[in-house]
């Protein structure tokens, strides 16, 4: 897996990397992600149109909710995908909120293609300038983990992240993740070791002890099977953990999933924090309850 971006950039102008940028936010904010995820019975729910016009709404409440109150915001694409034209002009204006409050965006797109289509996709989410750019994404490896190294060159060489698709939440997942190479290795440990080597290689030239910018995205609800073929010693970068909430599991099942390497994890709720709205002082309240419930304790 190749990520180290082209020099002769990094001489000019070198950003700062997404994980030192993170693992700021975090030390303030503590690690809930916030998920904003707006399905249609939400929108109802909310007292708000089926169409862009309340999807904007929607999600820049959710913003709203959020900023200063957590380290990032997880807006899903496919419920803006959904409203054709109109409404990725929704998610362009709720991630250009997020921009404007200092809320760093994981834009939830789980895209995985060949190469020569994934740089027009990280043209897309992860360059400057660019009206859909996040700080970062969600990345599917399962067309071959090399398919994403155009994309991780472009996040690293503009300050932006990646969380790739590790063993996630679904219960469908396993058949694909929990299978094993010819030597052994679980195809979900050998994500983790590839994307856990990349980071390495990033933090060998970074800032000593920070967090490399390229993520994991590992289930809150995976099951024991699935820890045991799992070694996440290695890790050293963000561990995104979606299942939290809606999905059944709560803060004691991360020690349980994640071991030593809880220190990394983001845990993510959409559902569960979207069903307080819309009123937003109620929203703001259950964002800041979640993100209490996930701080560490001193
Ligand atoms: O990449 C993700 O965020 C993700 C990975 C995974 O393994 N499971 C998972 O549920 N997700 C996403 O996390 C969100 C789940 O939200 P809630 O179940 O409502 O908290 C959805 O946007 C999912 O697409």
């Amino acid at each position: 897996m190749t990520q180290t971006p082209d020099p002769s950039a990094e001489a000019v102008e070198r950003p700062i990397a997404y994980g030192a940028r993170l693992a700021r936010a975090v030390a303030e904010h503590g690690p809930l992600c916030v998920g904003i995820d707006p399905h249609p019975s939400l929108l109802t729910a909310w007292g708000l149109s089926l169409d862009a016009d309340g999807l904007e709404r929607c999600g820049r409440a959710m913003v709203e909710a959020a900023a200063g109150r957590v380290a990032l915001v997880k807006p899903q694409s496919a419920f803006f995908e959904a409203f054709g034209s109109a409404g990725i002009r929704a998610l362009e204006r709720v991630l250009a909120d997020c921009r404007q409050a200092g809320l760093l965006s994981l834009l939830d797109v789980k895209r995985g293609d060949i190469g020569s289509t994934m740089d027009a996709y990280a043209a897309a989410y992860l360059t400057d300038g660019s009206a859909l750019a996040a700080d970062a994404v969600t990345l599917s490896p399962y067309l071959g983990i090399g398919s994403l190294d155009g994309a991780i060159a472009t996040a690293l060489g503009s300050g932006r992240g990646v969380y790739v698709l590790a063993a996630t939440s679904n219960p469908e997942a396993a058949d694909v993740q929990r299978a094993r190479h010819l030597d052994g290795v679980a195809v979900a440990q050998a994500v983790v070791a590839a994307v856990s080597r990349a980071n390495a290689e990033e933090l060998a030239t970074g800032e000593p002890g920070a967090w490399g910018s390229l993520g994991l995205v590992i289930g809150a609800t995976i099951p024991a099977e699935t820890v045991a073929a799992l070694d996440l010693g290695v890790v050293s970068g963000p561990v995104l953990a979606p299942g939290i909430g809606a999905q059944g599991a709560g803060p004691d099942d991360l020690p349980r999933v994640f071991g030593a390497a809880a220190r990394f994890v983001l845990p993510s709720s959409s559902r569960a924090v979207m069903a307080t709205g819309p009123d937003p002082a109620t929203l703001a309240a259950a964002v800041e309850r979640t993100a209490a419930e996930y701080r560490p304790r001193t």
